[in-house]
């Protein structure tokens, strides 16, 4: 038996289509991609559910490896202006006022944004994350999350207990749907004998890491003046990828740094879209996957980019390397493709999601495909990297349960979310 059948579907398996096929999902996973009729029509009537994939085509589910969800409350609330001034003058002052309600909203705000748009999975850095986990659980998505931790704000020790207590209940969830790291924010907020308390108890409970390193000059020329080290060598030399890490941005890395990276097994969360809008500069991305680094997409905040759209982030990651370059062949379709989904998955640790084949987690977008900006139809993968809109994503799978059939969500009541953003933007307000 079978949970779900998607029959009469066109299936994006690695670099190629497979016409008039079927997924045959089990208890999460894929069990067979049939392309053989009597297959389908024995499977169909071993199968509890059946979807008509008619006119469209699956395609695994975009991987966010680096967002702060909750931050869609300010969607267009501070914009243009760079990242030190927007943190200290505008974000952190709004965000001493944010609460559990109000992060409840703000999360589901984003989850629904991301299946809206084919995303599958998020990497969260952010706080009140017990909260973003119970919405994690009950909307049906999947998530790596990490409570944020400043040492220098005045919370900081309870940060830690906090993103303990988060790993112990949550880590490995509905069979890892949900898994939990540990959030060192930045090196700018986290002293040496903070990120030693971090390090120590990343090895007593086990819980990685990710954390901001290296997104603007800035940045890197005050731990350079503080420490004589990049901000890469000197959280190396502290021990902190002892176990690898997942760092964020890496916009302004050294060819040493890109060594340390490859040898200690740091995956790098590139947003292409935030980096441009906060001015940090252009992450050198064709040099860090040369090198051999796990290079995954991530939107950054939604106050920073200002949409949690990871399809712009796969064509942005398509098509500005060429530029900065003066290379066609710098990220080609298929490289931010993967970008966007396997690379991103295996930089989260999952190495049996981002592609659709039998064996891997059924987290499945299927795609409005019998549209004229589709067509014709000489690669898939172009396509999406290319002409497709986020909006042609139809119908949302993760981990084998539907969460969006024909752009209904089925696990979010939108009309009580919307009125529930009216009211945090009266509390908010303006700057
Ligand atoms: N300071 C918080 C915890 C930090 S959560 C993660 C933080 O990252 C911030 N953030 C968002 N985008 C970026 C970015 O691009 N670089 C650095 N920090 C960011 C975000 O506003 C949030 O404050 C506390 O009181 O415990
Ligand atoms: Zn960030």
């Amino acid at each position: 038996m079978y949970d779900l059948l998607i029959k009469n579907i066109d299936v994006l398996s690695n670099d190629t289509t497979i016409n008039h096929a079927a997924i045959a999902i089990q208890d999460g996973y894929i069990k067979f991609i049939f392309t053989n009729k009597q297959d389908i029509v024995k499977a169909t009537a071993e199968s509890t559910e059946v979807l008509d994939g008619k006119g469209q085509l699956a395609a695994p589910g975009l991987i966010n490896t680096h967002t702060h969800i909750a931050m869609g409350l300010f969607r267009n609330y501070a914009d243009d202006l760079e990242l030190m001034d927007w943190l200290q003058n505008a974000i952190w002052p709004t965000e001493a006022k944010l609460n559990d309600h109000y992060v409840k909203y703000g999360t589901q705000l984003g989850i629904a944004e991301m299946l809206r748009s084919g995303t599958t999975t998020f990497s969260d850095m952010y706080f009140f994350m017990n909260t973003t986990a119970e919405e994690v659980k009950s909307s049906g998505i999947r998530a790596v999350l990490s409570r944020g931790l400043a040492g220098v704000s005045p919370t900081a020790n309870q940060a830690l207990v906090e993103n303990a207590d988060l790993y112990r209940t949550w880590h490995g969830f509905d069979n890892h749907r949900i898994k939990v790291l540990l959030g060192p924010h930045a090196p700018y907020t986290c002293p040496d004998d903070y990120m030693e308390k971090v390090i120590a108890l990343s090895k007593e409970i086990g819980a990685g890491i990710h954390m901001h390193l290296s997104e603007t000059k800035g940045e890197v020329e005050n731990v350079i003046k503080a420490t004589g080290k990049t901000p890469i060598a000197h959280m190396h030399d502290l021990g902190l990828f002892y176990n690898g890490a997942l760092a964020a941005h890496c916009v302004h890395v050294t060819p040493e740094d890109m060594e340390i990276m490859a040898e200690n097994n740091v995956a790098v969360a590139h947003n292409p879209q935030s980096n441009l809008k906060l001015a940090s500069g252009i992450a050198p991305v064709p040099e860090m996957i040369a090198k051999g680094i796990t290079v995954g997409l991530g939107t950054d905040g939604s106050a920073s980019n200002n949409n949690a759209d990871m399809l712009e982030e796969v064509r942005l990651a398509a098509t500005l390397h060429k530029a900065r370059l003066y290379d066609p062949k710098a990220i080609p379709a298929q490289a931010a493709w993967n970008m966007g989904t396997v690379e991103g998955a295996k930089a989260l640790g999952y190495h049996d999601l981002g592609v659709l084949q039998e064996g891997y987690r059924a987290d499945i977008v299927l795609y409005n495909a019998d549209q004229v900006h589709w067509m014709p139809r000489y690669n898939d993968v172009a396509a999406l990297a290319y002409s497709a809109n986020s909006s042609d994503a139809n119908t949302v799978i993760v981990n084998g349960k539907i969460l969006m059939k024909d752009r209904e969500l089925l696990t979010i009541d939108e009309e009580k979310l919307k009125a529930e953003i009216k009211n945090a933007q009266e509390f908010f307000g303006h700057l």
